[in-house]
């Protein structure tokens, strides 16, 4: 059972509505928390991504579905936000690795960039997959996280080194 933030701007507010109504119909989803934008709001897209990313880092929520012209900004500005993994992907290999390999908690998706069947196949995609933290992709998003607390410190360790084989 997940609990899920969705966002846009104007740029994504239709496929953010249509994708929320589906994620409320999902037995596996259990909330689905709106932080806007709704019609007539031009809020610019950093805005809500922050404030999306911030539920999802601060445990108010599992994951973040963002949706923008392109799915680029809202990514690049939610992954200011320390702890948050936030991914832009269009094709339904990427969508699954983004949790698999990355444990990405944010999928970002651009309104300009595909169509509304696509996008509901890819967030249904997203659904069903969890991220293994036994898996050998673990030590390598600990990795990503190593660098966020200690630049340094996080170089050059084994799983950045040699862990090889890509996603
Ligand atoms: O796609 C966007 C940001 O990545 C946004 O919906 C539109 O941004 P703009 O091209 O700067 O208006």
């Amino acid at each position: 059972m997940s609990r899920i933030v969705v966002g846009a701007d104007e740029a994504g507010l239709t496929y953010k509505d249509a994708l929320a109504d589906l994620l409320r119909a999902d037995p596996r989803v259990e909330v689905v928390e709106d932080v806007g934008v709704h019609a007539g709001d031009d809020t610019a897209y950093p805005h809500v991504a922050v404030a999306a990313a911030r539920r999802v880092a601060a445990g108010g929520a599992d994951r973040a579905l963002l949706v923008c012209g392109t799915g680029l900004g809202m990514a690049i500005a939610a992954n200011k936000v320390p702890g948050v993994r936030a991914v832009t992907a269009h094709d339904t290999f990427s969508v699954q690795r983004s949790v698999l390999s990355n444990d990405a908690q944010v999928l970002c998706l651009g309104q300009r960039v595909i169509g509304l069947e696509l996008a509901k196949t890819l967030v249904r995609e997203w659904l069903d997959q969890e991220f293994d933290p036994a898996s050998a992709s673990a030590a390598k998003v600990d990795v990503i996280r190593g660098y966020e607390t200690d630049d340094a410190g996080a170089e050059r360790t084994d799983a950045s080194e040699g862990a090889g084989g890509g996603c």
